[in-house]
């Protein structure tokens, strides 16, 4: 990578490069699904650009956009940027944003009558401890300026969403965060899937209260 970055800007993209090729590589994500998100030092958002593959992105070539939604530099930004931007806009604790179509989280997207304030009911500690309620937003085009204005309404509440037939979304204090989460929640989506019909022993209200009262 050149020397045209701050070296909080360089460390920034180095660590997106990193974790979309960490993301691709384990199979979270294939093909040019998903894209990433990242305040930057500056105020901007270093996002991953629209149709990239996230197991092949160029430090160099990640799109530099506005807050405000203006793009600075880099390559045309994520089809789903408006809907980042409406995360860090309404949530001062969101840095960083992760959206993927991982298997078993999409795969639970688009099981029909989903709890939409929860779609997880808790049946483990770690999602309780690290993310909470998980809430589904309805289905709409990927794109679709729609996806921002409910994750708008939404964002200053939790800290993860489904998209209804699409994937997840993911906020963090860093990049690493929120990708940690988002792994978290796909093992939990498979542990659904792996279990299945059989009865599940859901922690009580006072084991999630414990939990979230840590
Ligand atoms: O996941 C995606 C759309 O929801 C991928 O879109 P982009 O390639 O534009 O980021
Ligand atoms: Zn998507």
């Amino acid at each position: 990578m050149t020397e045209q970055f701050s070296s909080s800007e360089q460390q920034a993209r180095l660590e997106m490069v990193k974790l979309g090729a960490s993301f691709f590589q384990r199979g979270y994500a294939t093909g040019s699904a998903g894209n990433l998100s990242l305040l930057l030092e500056d105020g901007n958002l270093l996002a991953t650009p629209t149709g990239s593959c996230l197991g092949e992105l160029d430090g160099n070539r990640l799109s530099k956009v506005t807050l405000e939604g203006e793009w600075i530099s880099g390559d045309k930004p994520s089809k789903e940027i408006a809907f980042h931007r409406a995360l860090y806009l309404n949530n001062p604790d969101c840095k960083a944003v992760v959206h993927l179509h991982s298997h078993y989280l999409t795969a639970l997207s688009c099981l029909q009558g989903l709890d939409s304030e929860n779609c997880i009911r808790p049946f483990t500690p770690y999602v309780v401890m690290r993310v909470g309620d998980v809430p589904v937003v309805p289905y709409y085009k990927p794109g679709d300026q729609r996806l921002a204005d409910d994750l708008a309404q939404l964002a200053g509440k939790y800290r993860a969403f489904l998209l209804a037939n699409h994937g997840p979304v993911v906020v963090g204090k860093s990049l690493r965060e929120a990708a940690d989460n988002t792994e978290e929640l796909e093992e939990t989506a498979r542990l659904m899937f792996t279990l299945g019909d059989r009865a599940i022993r859901y922690l009580t209200d006072s084991e999630v209260a414990e939990l979230r009262s840590r």
